[in-house]
């Protein structure tokens, strides 16, 4: 006799197992919110939840500062300042584990190596995957940046909203918190401050 696989099994659609005790702690929240996990439309809730979590987190599982680690050391006499700007992202405060949704601009004056530009949305993702103050979310990636490019500066700004203040709280949808972390010519040098925060758009 042949095996059926039912084609909405976790196995047939290539989903990966959610240990039960974390399906447990899923379910004691959905009833202590004021619902029945076990009624028909939160059956699978659950297992879902527990994967979206590990989604939101996945910076856990890796060292961004990876990302940096190919560098094109031929900069084409380039000596100016390099700008990715409007930078999508979403994290999760550390304190109600609410989404963070924002944008980042992320500058560096290069001094002997440059990096492709998707590296630098890269190692923002791979903080920003992770549960975060934006505060801290900003320094470690203008850290990573100098740590790892050495350039003659970075400058990192993130502009972002927070779930915890707009869903729920003090409830202030539109606030925007503002948040830099400046290294150095950007942190030294007034002219060269005032030039990358204008180039931001600051
Ligand atoms: N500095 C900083 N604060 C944050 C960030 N995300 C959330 N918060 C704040 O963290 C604080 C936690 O304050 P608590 O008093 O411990 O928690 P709470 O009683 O839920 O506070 P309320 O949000 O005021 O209801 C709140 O003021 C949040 O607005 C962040 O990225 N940076
Ligand atoms: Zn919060």
């Amino acid at each position: 006799m042949t095996n059926v696989v039912d084609p909405n099994s976790d196995e047939a659609r290539g989903k990966s197992p959610v240990p039960e005790h974390v399906q447990d702690a899923i379910r004691t929240l959905i009833s202590w919110s004021g619902d029945d996990p076990e009624r028909e439309g939160l059956i699978d809730t659950p297992k879902r939840v527990a994967r979206a979590w590990l989604e939101y987190c996945q910076g856990y599982q890796e060292d961004p500062a990876v990302h940096l680690s190919r560098v094109f050391n031929e900069v084409g006499g380039y000596d100016e300042v390099v700008l990715l700007k409007d930078i999508p992202f979403q994290s999760h405060c550390e304190h109600h584990m609410a989404p963070i949704t924002g944008k980042a601009a992320i500058a560096y004056l290069p001094k002997d190596k440059v990096v492709g530009i998707s590296k630098l949305a890269r190692v923002l993702n791979g903080y920003a995957r992770r549960l975060q103050i934006q505060e801290r979310l900003t320094a470690e990636v203008a850290q990573c940046i100098w740590d790892n490019l050495q350039p003659h500066g970075v400058a990192v700004v993130i502009e972002a909203q927070h779930g915890c203040m707009t869903g729920r709280g003090v409830r202030t949808p539109g606030v925007g918190m503002i948040t830099s972390r400046l290294h150095g010519c950007f942190l030294e040098d007034h002219r060269s401050r005032k030039e990358v925060l204008s180039l931001m758009g600051y």
